[in-house]
């Protein structure tokens, strides 16, 4: 049984989303894994399965696998390289490099750090960790669906999880997930934001496309290009999954109600997810008959992620203005 690196996170019930939603909130606390995010599992998992043997490995990000991979490399005894964006903060950097990874800044959005990465990978013949396209990361992602299902019982069935995309990886493993425990009718929510929306674009144009830039704030959804296996799964008769968008402005207001409330402080990956609650898309998708009225509990997943600290924070408000 090769060794596991991520927590069976706290299943917290959210009495002010529930007030607010009139179903039970259930939210799957990822912020509290090891590395920030729910990232370390699906990246765990690959690297036990991949990297054992391997003289370090190498990782794209755009910041939080990243420092998933800093985290288990160091684990497993091995170095980690991580590539990263100029649009990752020096908060994130800093964190990299004390997590012991060294840190490449490479091109403008997490596209050009992967390039990078995959030329790192072969002339220093390194193991290369994706951040978010492979079937490992979706098989190790899919432990926090079954570990909700094991939390809420037999017998309690989601209505809807809620959920935030950024190459598609999370939607992924979370599908994988749902097949594990039988769950397939429940419906996904799947946010991004406006400006890193590559899920929705991709759906609106019925296939994968690039977009020209990452615009949105919350960066460490930048990913201009969703990953294959995510829009196949959008695309199928089988699954109900409800893409939709929020702005900047909508995610940082998130943040800051999950911290009044919840007492947690997220970044603005995580806030795409959270604004779907707290904007009032959720009622909304009852009225257009998209979400049953009454609506099962709401499973929310907390990816988490280090990209936010008290300063971060002032200075989204000062730049999106509220
Ligand atoms: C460019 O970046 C992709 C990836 N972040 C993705 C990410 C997501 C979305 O996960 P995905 O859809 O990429 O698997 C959600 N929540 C958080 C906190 C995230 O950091 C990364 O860190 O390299």
């Amino acid at each position: 049984m090769s060794e596991r690196f991520h927590l069976n996170t706290p299943l917290l019930e959210s009495i002010s989303m529930s007030k607010q939603l009139g179903t039970t909130v259930y939210l799957k606390m990822e912020n509290s894994q090891p590395s920030g995010s729910f990232k370390i599992r699906g990246i765990g998992h690959f690297c036990q399965q991949l990297a054992r043997q391997s003289r370090g490995v190498v990782c794209s990000s755009g910041g939080n696998a990243g420092m998933a991979a800093a985290f288990v490399a160091r684990k497993m005894g091995l170095p980690a390289t991580v590539v990263v964006p100029s649009s990752t903060s020096q908060l994130v950097v800093r964190r990299l490099q004390d997590q012991g990874a060294t840190v490449r800044i490479v091109g403008k959005v997490w596209d050009d750090a992967n390039a990078e990465a995959l030329r790192l990978a072969e002339t220093e013949e390194l193991t290369f960790v994706p951040p978010f396209d492979h079937p490992l990361l979706w098989e190790g992602h899919a432990s926090l669906i079954v570990e909700a299902a094991a939390s809420l019982g037999p017998g309690v069935k989601p209505g809807a999880v809620l959920l935030s995309v950024g190459g598609g990886g999370l939607l992924c493993g979370v599908i994988h997930g749902l097949k594990d425990v039988g769950w397939m009718d429940v419906p996904i929510i799947a946010m991004e934001t406006v400006g890193a929306d590559c899920f929705n674009a991709a759906i609106k144009a019925g296939k994968v496309v690039t977009l020209v830039d990452i615009t949105s704030e919350a960066t460490c959804l930048g990913a201009k290009t969703v990953c294959q296996r995510a829009f196949e799964y959008s695309q199928s008769s089988e699954l109900t999954i409800i893409s939709e968008l929020v702005t900047d402005q909508e995610a940082l207001h998130a943040i800051q109600m999950f911290l009044d409330e919840e007492r947690v402080l997220v970044e603005m990956a995580c806030g795409a997810a959270l604004a779907a609650v707290y904007s009032g898309l959720i009622p909304r998708l009852q009225n257009q008959g998209r979400l049953p009225t009454p609506l099962g509990p709401l499973l929310v997943i907390v990816c988490g992620g280090s990209s936010v600290n008290m300063e971060q924070l002032s200075s989204l408000k000062q730049k999106l203005g509220s």
